[in-house]
């Protein structure tokens, strides 16, 4: 049994993780939103997971490596100056960060990665993903997620490739783009499509989560996994050997 401390813990996630923590027999070690520290909270854990804001992410890191406990990090709308403090933080603690805790997903980004390499540089590649009013950041981390399995695939940078946000008169898709379409609306917890745009022909990768308790099961299972690994920087696919 596992002591799980949830940062974000009043928010969707937050609650849908307490019900998956007590469904698997773990410790639910308590919880932290905005406004409180999360050290205290870090002490009293064995693992921390965070469901809350890009800019929570450095005082988690910083909470956790005091007591050298692992971090779950599902937050999305991570940017760059994310990415490096977890490289960072990952060299003292192990560190597992992903847009997407699922099992679905996590062989989705390994199929699509499969696809992208097989398929040559004329299939075009274009992610639509659709969640919630509510969501805040966009392209989701899923799509993203998906996007770095894709540009993997193809031996490309996704950074260098993306194309995202057309609206006017945007000239001819770039050869070798991957696009992004995000739509939002209603209580969707989470629909992500990879369509691979040939000539005649398209093939579609996807995924729709029916409920977000598939996120909170994959986190708990990720969290219960990271216990004991040694300091280094995990993924989803670590976790299922994909
Ligand atoms: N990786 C994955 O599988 C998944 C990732 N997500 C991501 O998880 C995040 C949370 O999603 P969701 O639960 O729907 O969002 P909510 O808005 O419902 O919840 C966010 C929670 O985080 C809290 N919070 C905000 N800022 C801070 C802070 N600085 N320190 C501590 N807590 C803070 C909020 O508190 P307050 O309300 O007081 O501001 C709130 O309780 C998003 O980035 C989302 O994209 C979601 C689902 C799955
Ligand atoms: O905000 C959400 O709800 C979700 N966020 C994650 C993302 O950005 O991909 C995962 C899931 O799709 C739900």
């Amino acid at each position: 049994m596992a002591r799980i401390g949830i940062i974000g813990s009043k928010g969707r996630m937050g609650q849908a993780l307490a019900s998956a923590i007590e469904a698997a027999g773990h410790e639910h070690s308590g919880g932290v939103d905005q406004g409180e520290q999360p050290g205290p909270l870090a002490s009293r854990s064995d693992v921390l997971v965070d469901f809350s804001a890009p800019q929570a992410l450095g005082a988690n890191l910083a909470a956790a490596r005091v007591p050298g406990i692992p971090l779950v990090i599902g937050t999305t709308g991570l940017g760059a100056e994310h990415h490096a403090l977890i490289d960072e933080a990952a060299g003292a603690i192990p560190v597992l960060q992903t847009g997407n805790t699922s099992l679905g997903v996590t062989l989705l980004a390994y199929l699509v990665q499969e696809a992208a390499s097989r398929l040559g540089p004329e299939w075009d590649i274009e992610i639509v993903e659709m969640h919630h009013r509510m969501k805040v950041d966009a392209p989701s981390g899923t799509a993203l997620l998906l996007g770095e399995a894709a540009a993997r695939g193809r031996g490309i940078e996704l950074a260098s490739h993306s194309e995202s946000g057309r609206d006017g008169h945007t000239g001819a898709r770039a050869d070798g783009a991957i696009g992004f379409a995000a739509l939002r609306g209603g209580t969707v917890a989470g629909d992500h499509s990879v369509i691979f745009a040939g000539s005649q022909e398209r093939l579609r990768l996807s995924h729709q989560a029916e409920d977000r308790a598939i996120f909170a099961t994959g986190a708990v299972h990720a969290a219960d996994w990271l216990i004991g690994r040694e300091p280094g920087r995990y993924s989803m696919q670590d976790v299922l050997a994909l």
